[in-house]
């Protein structure tokens, strides 16, 4: 059929430009290269054609990247580009959202989790999430911490279970002292266990929500800025802990802040206006030697 060519009569003269771009946005070969990523190891993610829309607003173009296990990736570019979108679709956080529709394939170590009959509970307790301003529950230290496993049936506390003999108190002391020593808080609050979080500095908060989410057992640690909200002080803490978590989790992180996806992460993706991943790569080259030059714009500042 010749309907390509009446579509877009200057399909050819197109094409010779696009063979003879070097480092041009126009090629669609080079930029499937620039997302290309190689990495040794199995990918935790495998994300396939990943398409969003809210509403007619589409956010999301085409995403297709692995995501490497028990390391940083950071998810980075100019608001509005897609950054939570994509964030939220590796726990189908984005099903919550009524006008979002997601079309694409996203793979958790190699199975599907968009498609019928996945339990989407065990899915965001196998994926967790860590938000943008710190939000415990206003209970205690010790129930933040508990509710979770509680909630999941891993853990009986209470009266009803003290009553029936099922209490697992000494279980849960011993996962609530994990979890707030892993989210490197225990020295802070081992005293102070029944005061409620909301007491909390800030950057403590922050800490204790991260608890929260390694006291179910995840896999995955998801972060929305997790440090936007916090001085640098708690920043650096949060920080250090993201490359400690990285050792036994897959932690994707969404960033703002350049210096700090340069610090903490082992891979980069640049998703730029317009919902588009454009390169993806070894953090090092994405901020050393970027191929894009819109990249290593948006990465120097020129706009962004
Ligand atoms: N719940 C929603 N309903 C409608 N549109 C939305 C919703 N969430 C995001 N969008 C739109 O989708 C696009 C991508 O938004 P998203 O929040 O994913 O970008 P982002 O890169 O994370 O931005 P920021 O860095 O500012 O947080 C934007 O145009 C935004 O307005």
């Amino acid at each position: 059929m010749s309907n390509t060519t009446q579509a877009n009569p200057n399909a050819e003269e197109a094409n010779e430009n696009e063979q003879t771009t070097v480092v041009g946005e126009t090629s669609e070969e080079l930029k499937s290269e620039w997302v290309d990523y190689q990495f040794e190891g199995d990918p935790k993610f495998t994300v396939e054609d990943l398409n969003v829309w809210y509403g007619d607003d589409h956010a999301l173009h085409d995403i297709s990247m692995d995501i490497p296990e028990k390391s940083v990736t950071a998810l980075i570019g100019p608001s509005g580009c897609g950054k939570s979108t994509f964030l939220r679709c590796l726990n189908r956080m984005n099903d919550r959202i009524k006008a979002a529709n997601v079309d694409g394939s996203v793979k958790l170590d190699g199975r599907e989790i968009y498609q019928d009959g996945v339990d989407l509970v065990e899915l965001r307790k196998r994926v967790g999430q860590v938000f943008q301003s710190p939000n415990p529950f206003p209970k205690s230290i010790r129930k933040n911490i508990s509710y979770g496993p509680r909630k999941h049936g891993d853990l009986n506390t209470g009266l009803l279970a003290r009553l029936t003999g099922r209490d697992d108190g000494e279980k849960e002391e011993a996962l609530v002292e994990r979890s707030l020593k892993q989210a490197a808080l225990w020295d802070e609050v081992k005293d102070r266990l029944d005061d409620n979080a909301i007491g909390l500095s800030g950057g403590q908060q922050q800490r204790l929500c991260i608890a929260r989410a390694l006291a179910t057992d995840p896999e995955v640690i998801l972060m929305d800025e997790p440090a936007s909200a916090l001085d640098p002080v708690a920043t650096s803490k949060i920080e250090d802990l993201i490359v400690e978590l990285s050792e036994d989790y897959t932690v994707v992180v969404v960033t703002h802040n350049m210096q700090q996806a340069a610090r903490i992460s082992d891979q980069t993706a640049v998703f730029l206006t317009g919902g588009y991943l454009v390169e993806y790569d070894d953090t090092d080259k994405i901020f050393e030697n970027p191929e894009s030059q819109r990249v290593e714009d948006y990465i120097t500042g020129k706009f962004g």
